[in-house]
């Protein structure tokens, strides 16, 4: 199997290039694209490691032969936020970013999976969503917005706070991926909460990128704690894609819900993904919180597909 990193030179991209030359199964291929003209010696540095993996590097005018026939295209090309910022505030730098990006990828690569990592991930895949449709290759089983850094968050803050072993926890987080569209559903996971302990887990867990932002005082976002989510969102596709089935919380085109994109946890099999599994019960504030977030994900959905269609 062939993957595929766009943005493999930035902050998320190399330590997820990383990651998974040293977990990729035997015989695949890594191919690493960025303008970053630094993007070849990243592969270079990686390609000394001995690992079965291949890695090749694609400089700014390579793009096509770093996605061509990739099984899967992890995208985290992009600019990161700073203190102040929205998620929503880096749209105007991004969307293009990913559109162009998905826009050769329909080309070269028609039958790929694609993970988006490039903020904000609530309208980045519907752009690449409409951007496939358009080129007539759209297949909603196989693109993801990877959300899987609210999921390890969540795991790592309540085994904290209750003593446990985070590897040991699987939480599931549903909704989009920035503020309040974050939601964690900690009444499902079978541990006791007092309502002060939700109201205190709930806005940390939505807030957490933030406070990465800020504690890194102008220097990016969360790049190591979404390389590992990324190689784990990676690594579970890649095992599906070769038949071993897992269930996982990400970011797809639904039926039957509020919004036509929701992270719900997902089946994924073969085809990418094979069945979207309910929410199960909420409580109700967590009824409440996903009720009250469904207009803001419901504008930034709006607000990619009006770009990708503009
Ligand atoms: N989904 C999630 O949970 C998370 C998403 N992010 C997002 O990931 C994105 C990347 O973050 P970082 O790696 O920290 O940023 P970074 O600035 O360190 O790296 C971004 C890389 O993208 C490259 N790039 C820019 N335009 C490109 C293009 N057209 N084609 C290919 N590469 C291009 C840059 O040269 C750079 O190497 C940001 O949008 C950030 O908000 C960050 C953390 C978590
Ligand atoms: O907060 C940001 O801008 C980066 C991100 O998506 C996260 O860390 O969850």
């Amino acid at each position: 199997m062939k993957v595929s990193v766009l943005g493999a030179a930035g902050g998320i991209g190399q330590p997820l290039a990383l990651l998974l030359k040293n977990a990729m199964p035997a015989g695949s291929e890594l191919a690493l694209y960025d303008v970053n003209p630094m993007v070849p010696g990243v592969a270079a540095d990686l390609s000394h490691i001995p690992t079965p993996v291949k890695v090749t590097g694609h400089g700014a005018d390579q793009l096509e032969a770093a996605m061509a026939d990739s099984d899967i295209v992890i995208i985290p090309a992009g600019v990161p936020r700073k203190p102040g910022m929205s998620r929503d505030d880096l749209f105007n730098v991004n969307a293009g970013i990913v559109k162009s990006l998905v826009e050769t990828g329909a080309k070269v690569c028609p039958n790929a999976c694609y993970g988006i990592i490039t903020n904000p991930v609530n309208s980045t895949v519907p752009i690449a969503a409409e951007v496939l449709k358009k080129a007539g290759v759209y297949d909603k089983r196989k693109l993801f917005g990877i959300t899987t850094l609210d999921v390890i968050r969540s795991n790592t803050f309540v085994a904290e706070l209750k003593g446990l072993d985070p590897t040991s926890l699987d939480i599931p987080v549903i909704g989009g991926h920035s503020g309040n569209t974050i939601l964690p559903l900690l009444s499902q996971i079978g541990i006791e909460f007092t309502q002060e302990e939700i109201e205190s887990l709930t806005p940390r867990i939505q807030n957490a990128g933030t406070e990465v932002v800020e504690a890194k005082a102008g220097g990016g976002s969360a790049t190591l704690s979404m390389a590992d989510a990324g190689a784990r969102f990676a690594l579970v596709l890649l095992d599906a894609l070769n038949g071993k089935e897992s269930v996982i919380c990400t970011y797809v085109e639904v039926e039957n819900q509020p919004t036509r994109f929701l992270s719900l946890p997902v089946r994924l099999g073969k085809n990418g993904v094979e069945e979207i599994l309910p929410a199960g019960t909420l409580s109700a504030y967590e009824q409440k919180l996903f009720d009250e977030m469904l207009p803001t994900l419901e504008g930034n959905i709006a607000k990619g597909v009006e770009f990708a269609n503009s």
